[in-house]
């Protein structure tokens, strides 16, 4: 469990996380979203106690990060792919982590198979591409067979298979009940990976929900009618939103077609078309983050 407690962080006068608070819950992959820029990282270094916030206050599993007696089995993390320039084997540099941390040698042979680093793990880290470089990371963060894993940006640079299995890997984890928090400005990926969504926006919570809820904000219908006005006055209410799209079409949130049919049918408002539209969760994203976007093309 992650818990960001109202947590701002400034450099000088830039506000690079602005009051920001939410939950990551076990058991589930949370996806940490948002623009270039937004806080995710900053976000994620202080969380591992990295970097500290100007105020508010982050707890891993109850207690500050740098409170934990052995805070690799804690939390283990996967901060921005670095080449790892070490002349080092895998399994040394790994060994070396495990023997400074107090945990069996056992445990590297088995986050190597994990992984599987197995046929490269006695060949030298310098040599490794991106992919294996990776691996050997996430091999690294889940040395301390930790209850909570923060990966920065895990997919950036991979393969397609590579993108497969970093995907995998983090559903079985869930699956095996641990907190599993993820950031990434893709929300193509994170739809195929996480069951929750964090979203942040120049510093600031924009959107926490499930998968579900995302799905369901992006849904709405599209009216086309002569009475539009006055069908828009009977439809507005509590969690009901009704643009005005062109003369007479409307665009309503959190309304069923069926029940704007019936709404029309009531009043005796002709209906021209009411089609269901569903927005891919890349819309409504970009939808959500327009606002927060650092910098975009002139168009
Ligand atoms: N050490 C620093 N000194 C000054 N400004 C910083 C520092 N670290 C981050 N920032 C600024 O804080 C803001 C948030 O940066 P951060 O790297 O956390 O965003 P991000 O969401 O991870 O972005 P990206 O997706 O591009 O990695 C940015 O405007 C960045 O320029």
């Amino acid at each position: 469990m992650i818990e960001v407690n109202g947590v701002t962080k400034r450099y000088g006068e830039r506000v690079a996380v602005d009051d920001l608070s939410f939950t990551v819950r076990p058991g589930a992959v949370t996806g940490f979203l948002g623009p270039n820029g937004a806080g995710k990282s900053t976000t994620m270094r202080m969380i591992l106690g990295l970097d500290r916030p100007t105020s508010g206050d982050v707890l891993v599993n109850g207690k500050h990060y740098a409170e934990h007696a052995a805070p690799l089995r804690e939390v283990g993390a996967l901060l921005e792919a670095k080449a790892v320039h070490t002349g080092r084997s895998a399994y040394h540099h790994l060994l070396a982590m495990a023997l400074t941390h107090g945990i069996p040698r056992r445990r590297v042979e088995e986050v190597i198979d994990l992984v599987g680093l197995r046929e490269v793990a006695r060949k030298r880290v310098g040599g490794f591409s991106l992919g294996m470089g990776q691996r050997l990371g996430v091999a690294a963060a889940l040395l301390g067979d930790p209850a909570t894993l923060i990966l920065d940006e895990p997919v950036n640079g991979l393969d397609p298979e590579g993108v497969r299995w970093i995907r995998n890997l983090l559903r079985s984890l869930a699956a095996e009940g641990r907190t599993v928090f993820v950031s990434s400005h893709l929300m193509s990926e994170m739809a195929l990976t996480a069951d929750h969504l964090i979203v942040i926006g120049r510093g600031k919570l924009i959107a926490s929900a499930s998968m579900s809820e995302f799905t369901a904000m992006g849904k709405s219908v599209r009216v086309r009618a002569r009475g539009a006005g006055r069908l828009r006055e009977l439809l507005v209410g509590p969690g009901v939103t009704v643009d005005a799209v062109e003369p007479d079409v409307l665009q309503v949130h959190g309304l069923e077609s069926s029940e704007i049919g019936q709404v029309a049918c009531r009043h005796s408002i002709a209906l021209d078309e009411l089609t269901p539209v569903t927005a891919s969760l890349e819309d409504a994203f970009m939808d959500m983050t327009r606002d927060a976007v650092e910098y975009r093309e002139a168009s």
